[in-house]
């Protein structure tokens, strides 16, 4: 008998319930099917990234477990909560133990900066505007911002400093979970750089797990504990980061490599050979 997908977390050797355990995850728009039972687990503290081409449903995957997108089979618990077909308002109660730095970081314009890192003490976790001002400027000193910062507005900031004030709000409610999706895009490699280790710092400072997605591997390297490659909608090697070199797995390979000879199927209107 195949093991009922909605069972309770199993313990880990060590004791611990996974942070985020995922099993036969699957989503389809219509006849295209993205993710084909994904399984996956996220241990605490654990940083794992998603790797995988362009269009292989990391984001897709991000989304289910956010809550946005509903799977069509499988399970995602959080903490050993079953969180697939939760009301709006009980996973409004689940997604407060997340942050998330999004790939264009979501700034509102309106807003100057220290009110959009505060935004979320300030709604979610009803603060006082005094107090979460001072919160936002020892979050804006986490990433490397004077607090001047703080009174401009994004329109006003460089792609780095987008970058840095969207990190800022992603641990500015001391979130469990921080999801950072492809952290490292439109950024010069430098900078790249500085933000890794600024995510690697700050993840490990509050203790949180991290998820992250992209397919910067130099990027991926740097901020991650443990890698996991998704594949024509399933997870085709998973595995410590420091074995990624000799996963003997050839997805992986070609992957790392970069190179358009191998088992990897690349869509017709890519090659103009
Ligand atoms: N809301 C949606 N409606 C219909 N199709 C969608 C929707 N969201 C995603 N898709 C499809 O799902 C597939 C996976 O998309 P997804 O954005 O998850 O890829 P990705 O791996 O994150 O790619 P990239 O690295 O380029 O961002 C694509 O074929 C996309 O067209």
């Amino acid at each position: 008998m195949s093991p009922d997908p909605r069972a309770p977390a199993p313990r880990a050797p060590g004791g611990t319930t996974p942070k985020i355990r995922i099993r036969g995850l699957k989503k389809a728009f219509g006849s295209n099917v993205v993710l084909d039972g994904v399984d996956l687990e996220i241990a605490p503290g654990e940083s794992l990234v998603v790797i995988g081409g362009s269009g292989t449903g990391k984001s897709v995957l991000l989304k289910c477990i956010l809550g946005l997108l509903t799977p069509e089979a499988g399970s995602i618990q959080v903490d050993g909560e079953e969180t697939v077909g939760l009301s709006e308002r009980e996973m409004d109660r689940v997604r407060r133990k997340f942050g998330m730095l999004f790939q264009s970081a979501a700034l509102f314009d309106s807003l100057p900066v220290w009110e959009n890192v505060a935004f979320g003490l300030i709604q979610a976790k009803e603060m006082k505007r005094a107090e979460a001002r001072k919160l936002a400027d020892r979050r804006l000193a986490d990433v490397g911002l004077e607090p001047r910062v703080g009174e401009l507005y994004p329109a006003e900031l460089s792609g780095g400093m987008r970058k840095r004030v969207g990190l800022a709000r992603a641990i500015a409610t001391s979130p469990e979970i921080i999801f950072f999706d492809e952290p490292t895009t439109g950024l010069d490699p430098i900078m790249g750089h500085i933000i890794d280790k600024l995510i690697v710092k700050l993840t490990s400072k509050l203790g949180a797990t991290g998820l992250s997605i992209t397919h910067d591997m130099a990027s991926a390297r740097r901020i991650s504990t443990r890698m996991a490659m998704l594949y024509k909608g399933r997870i085709v090697w998973n595995g410590p980061t420091a074995e990624i070199d000799r996963s003997g797995n050839p997805y992986v390979e070609q992957f790392i490599h970069g190179t358009d000879e191998g088992p990897i199927d690349i869509p017709l209107q890519d090659h103009f050979a």
